[in-house]
């Protein structure tokens, strides 16, 4: 049996004495599992979330990371293993230039200089930022400013990595390189956290989603057992993507044999009643 690479015992955090944004969570995750944290604002995620990588610690219970508590535990020990991409990359992103920015994660853990370089550059290419190489972090626009806060988490190559909001803010263009990101961070073997309001991207990458709600954490399961299960959806005032939506109802008709979580999910769920069979789609 594996062993979790993140593992979270009755943990609370209560921040200066009085305000409880995480309550008794216990959770385990496990190498490779790429998971979504949902629940409505204010419910507790991002705290939950910045005691992964060390910048919160619990202030009952424990977080382990590879079987360590991470109490003793230093942030910068712990990015080497787990990096996390801030919701606003003003407060991740302090170096001059983008490729200072690129270079310095690396720099840190102590690689060989030609594969900083190497990290750099690969990085550079797979979040299509050449044009802005020489730029300065806070003089480009916001989408592109936070593509750098992700690109200076991945060249840590971490082998847990979250995404806070990842596409909040973006625009398509820029969108599409997150969920490229995701699926190559699953390819890679990557075990992959994204605090997300995106259902549609929820709903297309991850395979477990934990919901969060007034600083608790209430269920653990699969989005499309989250995205069906009406009460626990309407408690955290979520709503599914419009596909799953319109496909439960359908199915809650008998008129559907199940719910789809992307359009090019549903194009074969919809082509029986059509009389023809589908070839899939974007979604
Ligand atoms: N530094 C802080 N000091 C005091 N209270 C805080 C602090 N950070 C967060 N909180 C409070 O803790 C609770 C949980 O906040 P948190 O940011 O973890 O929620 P969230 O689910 O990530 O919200 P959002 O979706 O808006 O990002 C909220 O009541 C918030 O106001």
């Amino acid at each position: 049996m594996t062993n979790p690479v993140i593992e979270c015992q009755n943990v609370w955090h209560i921040y200066g004495g009085s305000v409880t944004a995480v309550q008794d969570v216990s959770l385990k995750i496990y190498p490779g599992e790429i998971i979504g944290i949902i629940g409505q604002n204010g419910s507790g995620k991002t705290t939950l979330v910045k005691h992964f990588n060390g910048l919160l610690k619990p202030t009952k219970g424990k977080v382990l990371v590879n079987g360590r508590d991470t109490g003793p535990m230093r942030v910068q020990e712990l990015s080497a293993s787990v990096g996390y991409v801030f919701q606003n990359p003003n407060h991740q992103l302090f170096a001059r230039t983008v490729e200072a920015e690129l270079e310095f994660g690396p720099r840190n853990l102590g690689l060989p200089e030609d594969e900083v370089i190497d990290r750099r550059e690969k990085a550079i290419e797979f979040f299509g930022l050449e044009p802005l190489r020489h730029s300065h972090p806070y003089r480009i626009g916001f989408p592109l400013r936070k593509l750098v806060g992700m690109a200076s988490v991945y060249t840590m190559r971490p082998a847990v990595f979250i995404l806070d909001e990842p596409t909040t803010g973006q625009d398509n263009v820029t969108t599409r390189i997150v969920y490229r990101l995701i699926h190559r961070l699953r390819d890679e073997g990557s075990t992959v956290l994204c605090v997300a309001h995106d259902m549609i991207l929820l709903a297309e990458v991850v395979e477990r989603m934990v919901v969060m709600r007034d600083s608790l954490l209430i269920a653990d399961a699969r989005p499309r057992e989250v995205f069906s299960d009406r009460a626990l959806m309407g408690s955290t005032h979520l709503l599914p993507p419009q596909i799953t939506e319109l496909t439960l109802r359908l199915k809650e008709q008998g008129k559907l044999p199940q719910v789809s979580l992307s359009v090019s999910e549903s194009l074969d769920v919809f082509a029986p009643l059509f009389g023809g069979k589908s070839e899939g789609g974007q979604a």
